[in-house]
């Protein structure tokens, strides 16, 4: 679990990103004449540091620049995202050179890091501050940052005690140290002069400040913080339905609903410490619980408000190919559309064929006067993702479910993270949940990547059951459908729906496997075009120019096919 920095040794920090001669010295002098000419200088970037220097080789793999940050910055390999140029370096296989680095290049690091803790202060006069702060951060810098980021009305912050467990803590404590081991939100509350004491309610530590007046029951702190709304105050959180025959599901108005009470019962957002735009866990009513993932679309990577450090797209394309920044909610919600449930609303709840969690487009008040539109997906317990274990334990069906749904949106983000796991009670089975499809349906294959393709699940064949479910998918319908919802697909986004579901009924029809199809649809390396890529180009030469979309389609039909035959004789 641990993501957070590692003590570095005597080596100046500029000089550590540099590559290790065999001497262990770190003089790019010792690179060889043909190391040298490979070298490439560029500048790591990261929230709250300067920019760092950092020599890489053109030769040198993703996977190997990403160990040598974790060796000298210590955040884990599978962590870290690095970003140039708005796009992603997401495959670690691929070389330096693939991705076009050169010299004075800056590359944007995104750390997913599980061990921030965030810190939720209140002011006696109901500001509110949030702040993350890495456990192995101590309580004195806890109280610079406010004193830096918080507010004058504050004062000096020196004078306020904070108590855990009716202990006074000490400047020098940490944040972990507060904190039981898995706790991932504090909420502090102050009110001067200062008194503090801290409560365990779950897994959050409540730190409370209180001032001699008043009482010290944590019943006052939830009672203040939990103002009735007047009538006259819109809605905390509102789905956004374009039009007014498409009925939302049943879960996704509760989920609506207990988002509501928790932030009336003043439960705030908690922003995920993983994830590389705005993410926030929102609270039930009883506030114990996260019931609803809210992720706001102008916080998305690359979109203006992003949290995480990320540089504004100066094209309008997100860090996909083929996306748009703020896009991403349209896109989140468009997956739990098109996941069509297999029996229909089986015990009265909707479940889809691949299990995408409830989702909806909403829109939530935001510091009381504007507001942040979004996509709402509904809060799955789970043991962690598939980052977490190797994906042998996971049941075959369990593993094509998600490749179904990948192959037919195209989903350019289907990383291990991107998969949560959940142990069923009963029988101890995993079950895998997909989340975070920002980026399928994009207007070209170039970014597909699915993790699952590595995995022996994958070279299974599909069962019966699912051969019956592509069967009877319909991109012309699923189009309609998104239509229906309010979402009009551009051509392209259309496009490449339409191939994705072609691909996965002929393959399927052959009896071909997700990783035979699969494949068709990923890059090997980033610079050489996937087999999908060749065929729709051989389409276009193909047909005339302002052949209609039917034609092209069938020319890609019939390339399809022979495509088919002849590679799985
Ligand atoms: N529906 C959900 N249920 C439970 N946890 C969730 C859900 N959606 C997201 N999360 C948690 O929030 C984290 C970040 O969410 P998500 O991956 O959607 O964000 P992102 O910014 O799109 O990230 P990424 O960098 O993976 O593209 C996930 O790793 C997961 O731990």
């Amino acid at each position: 679990m641990s993501a957070g920095v590692i003590t570095l040794g005597p080596v100046p920090e500029e000089l550590a990103l540099l590559p290790i001669c065999f001497d262990g010295s770190r003089s790019p002098h010792c690179l060889s004449g043909s190391q040298l000419q490979d070298s490439i200088l560029i500048f790591l970037a990261m929230p709250g540091a300067p920019l760092m220097p950092m020599s890489v080789l053109g030769t040198e793999s993703i996977a190997s620049v990403k160990l040598r940050i974790q060796r000298f910055k210590g955040f884990v390999v599978n962590k870290q995202r690095l970003v140039l140029d708005g796009h992603e370096l997401a495959r670690n296989n691929n070389h330096v050179k693939d991705y076009g680095l050169a010299d004075g290049n800056v590359l944007h690091l995104v750390i997913r890091l599980a061990d921030l803790c965030v810190i939720n202060i209140e002011t006696a006069t109901g500001k509110k501050f949030q702040f993350q702060v890495d456990q192995s951060r101590n309580v004195k810098y806890l109280k610079s940052k406010l004193a830096v980021e918080g507010d004058e009305d504050l004062g000096n912050l020196e004078d306020h005690k904070l108590v855990h467990d009716d202990q006074e803590l000490e400047d020098h404590q940490l944040i972990a140290d507060i904190s039981n081991k898995d706790d991932a939100v504090i909420h502090l509350f102050i009110r001067k002069p200062a008194k503090l004491r801290t409560q365990q309610v779950e897994k959050d530590t409540i730190v409370t400040v209180v001032t001699p007046q008043e009482k010290l029951n944590l019943q006052n702190e939830a009672h203040a913080v939990n103002p009735a709304r007047p009538a006259s105050v819109p809605a905390l959180v509102e789905p956004i339905v374009v039009n007014r025959k498409a009925k939302l599901s049943p879960q996704v108005m509760r989920m609506i609903g207990s988002t509501i009470a928790g932030l009336e019962n003043g439960y705030l957002p908690v922003m995920s410490a993983e994830g590389s735009g705005g993410v926030y866990f929102m609270r039930d009513e009883s506030g114990e619980k996260n019931i609803a993932v809210f992720k706001p679309i102008d916080e998305e990577p690359m979109a203006e408000n992003n949290p995480r450090g990320l540089p504004v797209s100066t094209d309008g394309e997100g860090m996909k190919r083929g996306t748009l920044v703020g896009e991403g909610a349209f896109r989140e919600v468009a997956a739990y559309i098109l996941d069509h449930p297999v029996n229909d609303h089986e015990h009265g709840i909707r479940v889809g064929f691949s299990g995408v969690p409830p989702t909806a487009l909403v829109r939530c008040l935001h510091r009381g006067k504007s507001f942040k539109i979004g996509s709402l997906q509904m809060f799955i317990q789970n043991n962690g993702s598939c980052e977490d274990m190797g994906p042998h334990a996971f049941p075959v069906q369990e593993v094509h479910k998600i490749a179904v749904l990948d192959i037919r949106l195209a989903n350019a983000d289907r990383h291990v993270g991107n998969i949560l796991v959940c142990k069923e009670e009963e029988g101890g089975n995993y079950k895998l949940v997909p989340i975070d499809h920002g980026y399928c349906l994009p207007e070209k294959f170039e970014d597909c990547t699915f993790e699952w393709l590595y995995w022996p699940q994958a070279r299974e064949p599909f069962s019966d059951e699912t051969i019956a479910y592509i069967e009877l998918l319909d991109a012309e319908e699923d189009i309609k459908l998104l239509k229906f919802h309010g979402w009009e697909l551009s051509p392209r986004c259309a496009r490449v729906l339409r191939i994705g579901t072609m691909l996965l009924k002929k393959g399927a029809a052959r009896g071909l496997t997700p990783y035979d199809i699969g494949g068709i649809l990923c890059r090997e390396t980033v610079n050489r075009d996937s087999e999908i890529e060749d065929i729709i180009h051989e389409a276009e030469d193909h047909v005339l120019p302002g052949t209609s979309e039917l034609i092209f389609l069938e020319t890609v039909s019939e390339i399809i096919d022979r495509h088919l035959d002849k590679k799985f004789v």
